[in-house]
């Protein structure tokens, strides 16, 4: 070990912070390293957009010109925490070209550029750390990178979206309506300023491009996974999620199938008592992983706010006083998975007309439901019926996925049969004879 890899100089190695951004993360963070001596890590000076904006900090400290910290030789390490992912790439690609390490939390910027920012790496050679932009104060991405071979890896579904869980559990414990709900995730700090991102699902789906590079070597883009958010979730899905004993919660996942290749979605699924996701409420997030040998693992935390997210920034500033980096084992290190849309959904779906309802599309009806108010049935449909059209997020549609959702194909032969026989006939009258 050369003399300045021993662990003293790690030890000491000083972090000058240029920060961008002084809202709900950068100030937390400002509040976290000042009650973190130890780290040896100062901020230098912090960039925000307003200049006018009263803070909670000495005045000398801000600046609205980037370049004053983009250029300054003695700051080392850029930590950015902006709401605007054009500027944050901007920044970011400024950043490794000076030869600063970078910590950021913006997953749009993140999950909308990888493939440049993984080449940005390559070539600056520079730390790129994003912890806090997953789960919040999970710490998923480094047990990914770190803990669990490709091959071992069968399966991971995720709650990871902090405000969406957070209207979820209002709305059906405490009985809130949707917007008081969200006027509370946005007072609390844990929305996007656009909120459109969290209730939509883009948050979710752009956390969740990253989180497959991480676990699996893909390299996607958000917008060709299939997902949505909670925005058509309603009361009458929720008395049926109640008679049946399940909760409604925005889960991502991916499971490898029996070809070798990986099935994704975001979308709402209904959760039994039995899963560990039906423990993760309010602004918490969970992590299911199921591996080769381990069996289940289970990751919960807090996936949105202040201090939690400023704790996962801490910590990713912390890792560069010894160099770390991601290595992207999945995808340099291994063969890289495939994505496949070539897999079968087991789904429920609430709508106020059946005439709206493409229902040539489902492989098999199993249950169907007129109510006064409202219908509802629960089928098998191919992926790519749902990625070719919207009908399933129009006209008061809400889609929701079952228990036990992704079917394989060897599976579905077999289901197929035993479906058809046993329901077959009941179907027939209901659908008058599709
Ligand atoms: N809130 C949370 O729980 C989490 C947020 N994140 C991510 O962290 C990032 C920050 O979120 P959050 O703190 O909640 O957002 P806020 O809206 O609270 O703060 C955003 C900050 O960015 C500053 N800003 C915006 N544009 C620029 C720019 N071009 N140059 C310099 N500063 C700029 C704003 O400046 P000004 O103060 O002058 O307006 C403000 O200080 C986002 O990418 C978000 O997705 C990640 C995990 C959790
Ligand atoms: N808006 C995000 C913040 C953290 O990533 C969320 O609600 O999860």
């Amino acid at each position: 070990m050369s003399a300045e890899n021993t662990s003293a100089n790690y030890h000491h190695k000083s972090l000058v912070i240029g920060l961008f951004g002084f809202g709900v993360v950068g100030e937390g963070l400002y509040k976290v390293l000042n009650q973190t001596p130890s780290l040896k890590a100062t901020i230098k000076k912090v960039c925000i957009k307003n200049a006018g904006k009263p803070r909670q900090a000495p005045a000398e400290l801000f600046t609205t010109a980037r370049d004053v910290l983009l250029n300054d030789p003695e700051i080392n390490v850029i930590v950015e925490v902006i709401d605007d992912s054009v500027a944050a790439f901007e920044i970011v690609k400024t950043a490794f070209k000076n030869g600063k390490h970078v910590v950021s939390a913006s997953k749009k910027m993140i999950a909308e550029h990888l493939e440049e920012l993984l080449q940005l790496q390559q070539e600056t050679g520079q730390s790129f750390l994003y912890e806090s932009s997953a789960c919040a104060s999970i710490p998923v991405i480094r047990n990914l990178e770190e803990y669990y071979d490709n091959d071992l890896l069968h399966s991971i579904r995720a709650i990871v979206n902090g405000s969406t869980n957070y209207i979820l559990t209002k709305m059906f414990e405490d009985k809130l309506s949707y917007r008081d709900a969200l006027i509370q995730a946005q007072q609390l700090g844990f929305a996007e300023s656009n909120p459109k991102l969290d209730v939509e699902g883009y948050d979710a789906v752009n956390k969740w491009t990253f989180l497959l590079t991480h676990a699996y070597g893909i390299i996607t883009n958000p917008l060709e996974l299939l997902f949505t958010g909670i925005q058509n979730v309603n009361a009458f899905d929720a008395q049926v999620a109640g008679e049946k004993g399940r909760v409604i919660r925005l889960v991502a996942q991916a499971k490898k199938l029996g070809n070798g290749k990986v099935a994704a979605a975001v979308l709402p699924q209904f959760i039994t008592q039995d899963d560990h996701l039906s423990f993760v409420r309010n602004e918490y997030n969970g992590v299911v992983i199921e591996s080769g040998f381990a069996d289940k693992q289970f990751f919960y935390g807090k996936g949105a706010g202040s201090f939690p997210t400023a704790s996962a920034v801490l910590s990713d500033i912390s890792a560069l006083r010894y160099d770390y980096k991601y290595e992207y084992k999945k995808l340099y290190h291994h063969t890289p998975l495939e994505l496949t849309n070539d897999f079968y959904l087991r789904v429920y779906l609430s709508f106020d007309e059946l005439a709206e309802i493409p229902k040539e599309k489902f492989e098999w009806i199993e249950e169907w439901h007129a109510r006064e108010d409202r219908k509802y049935l629960v089928g098998v449909i191919h992926v790519r019926h749902l990625q070719t059209g919207n009908w399933w997020r129009e006209n008061n549609t809400s889609l929701i996925l079952q228990p036990d959702a992704i079917i394989e194909n060897l599976e579905l032969h077999n289901l197929k049969k035993k479906s058809l026989q046993l329901a077959g006939i009941q179907f027939h009258h209901q659908f008058g004879g599709y």
